[in-house]
């Protein structure tokens, strides 16, 4: 496994580019020419990533069909974007790693569902853990799940991306890790309003808590396993992104829980808060499944516009007094 093709070039394709590129040939498909364009030119994505240094064995372009020849795709575009691109991309029978966090509107699918559809020959794996792409990008220390059914192919490709500060840990727990990245945005965007709405640090260690027992019983009920859950792919980025502004999701809760509208906030981004995106279609997917997720209900509420942060919290205290288990 020796040229890696990267499917899109925002911060994370861009940082995950970098960290290939150390071990061998790159190429970087990017959706804006201009961005292509930048890199090849500069080194640098100064739209998505701006101030790291670029390696110059990555090359940039614009044009889907130049990842013709490549032994494994990386595949960071947005959730929502993913399926489309695939279909477009010349994928064959090439692994493909897939790196978005989040569930497809519609068709409730996990990427790695909507992947198969779109390319069947090829085999899938999926990537995910706590990692802020700009802190990847500067060479500091970081740790990633990377699942596959297929443990050989996971030991292949994580053998190629590995680096002495990037360690990805395999698992054969496809779902899980999806699953963990992508409720966790979620849960990141409720940590947000709670800092916004100054409702104090118990209430986001609440938060936290009994956002992983909704992740635990989603994730569950739809196959994954519980030690997955609680790794790196779940627990672990949780923690990352419910505890820093430096998340695009997080920083969209905290403006919300200020007073400002998500259709407000949402309008202004060309950077994707996942969350916002998945939080409807994780609550659609969660009643299908029969399993209760009362703070994925709540953001999506806010995020439709049918709740304000006041009234969320509201509903959320009013609840039932429950057991903690189940
Ligand atoms: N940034 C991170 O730190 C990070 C870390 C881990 C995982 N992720 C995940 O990686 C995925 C990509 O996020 P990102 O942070 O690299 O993106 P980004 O927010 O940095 O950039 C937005 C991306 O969307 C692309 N885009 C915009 N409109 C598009 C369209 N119509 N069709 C296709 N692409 C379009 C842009 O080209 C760009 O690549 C997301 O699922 C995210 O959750 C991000
Ligand atoms: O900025 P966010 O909220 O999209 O989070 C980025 C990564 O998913 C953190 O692991």
């Amino acid at each position: 496994m020796n040229h890696i093709g990267v499917i899109g070039a925002g911060a994370w394709g861009t940082a995950l580019a970098q960290v290939a590129a150390q071990n061998g040939p790159v190429t970087l498909w990017a959706f804006e020419p201009e961005v292509a364009q930048a890199i090849n030119e500069l080194h640098e994505n100064s739209a998505f990533l701006a101030g790291i240094p670029l390696s110059p064995a990555i090359r940039a372009t614009a044009h889907i069909a130049d990842l013709a020849d490549c032994d494994a795709l990386l595949v960071v575009t947005p959730a929502q974007h993913m399926r489309v691109i695939l279909q477009a991309a010349p994928v064959g029978a090439t692994p493909l790693l897939l790196c978005a966090k989040g569930i497809e509107a519609g068709t409730m699918a996990l990427m790695s569902e909507a992947a198969a559809e779109a390319c069947p020959e090829a085999p899938i794996a999926a990537l995910s853990g706590p990692t802020f792409a700009s802190e990847v990008a500067a060479g500091l220390p970081t740790a990633v799940t990377l699942a596959c059914g297929d443990d050989a192919l996971g030991e292949r490709l994580a053998a190629r991306i590995a680096l002495p500060h990037f360690r990805p840990y395999r698992s054969t727990d496809l779902i899980g890790a999806e699953i963990g990245g992508a409720v966790k945005n979620v849960l990141a965007i409720a940590c947000g309003i709670v800092e916004g709405a100054s409702l104090g640090r118990n209430a986001r260690a609440a938060l936290i808590a009994r956002g992983f027992a909704e992740m635990t019983r989603f994730g569950i009920a739809r196959g994954a396993k519980a030690e997955t859950l609680a790794g790196l792919a779940g627990l672990g980025d949780l923690v990352l992104t419910c505890s820093s502004e430096q998340s695009r999701n997080f920083s969209l809760g905290l403006g919300i829980g200020r007073g400002e509208s998500a259709a407000s906030l949402l309008s202004d981004r060309r950077t994707v808060a996942e969350g916002a995106f998945t939080a409807p279609v994780l609550v659609q997917a969660a009643r299908a499944a029969g399993v209760e997720m009362p703070i994925a209900e709540a953001v999506a509420a806010l995020i439709a516009g049918d709740w304000t942060a006041t009234q969320a919290v509201e509903a959320l205290l009013a609840r039932p007094l429950r057991s903690e288990a189940g």
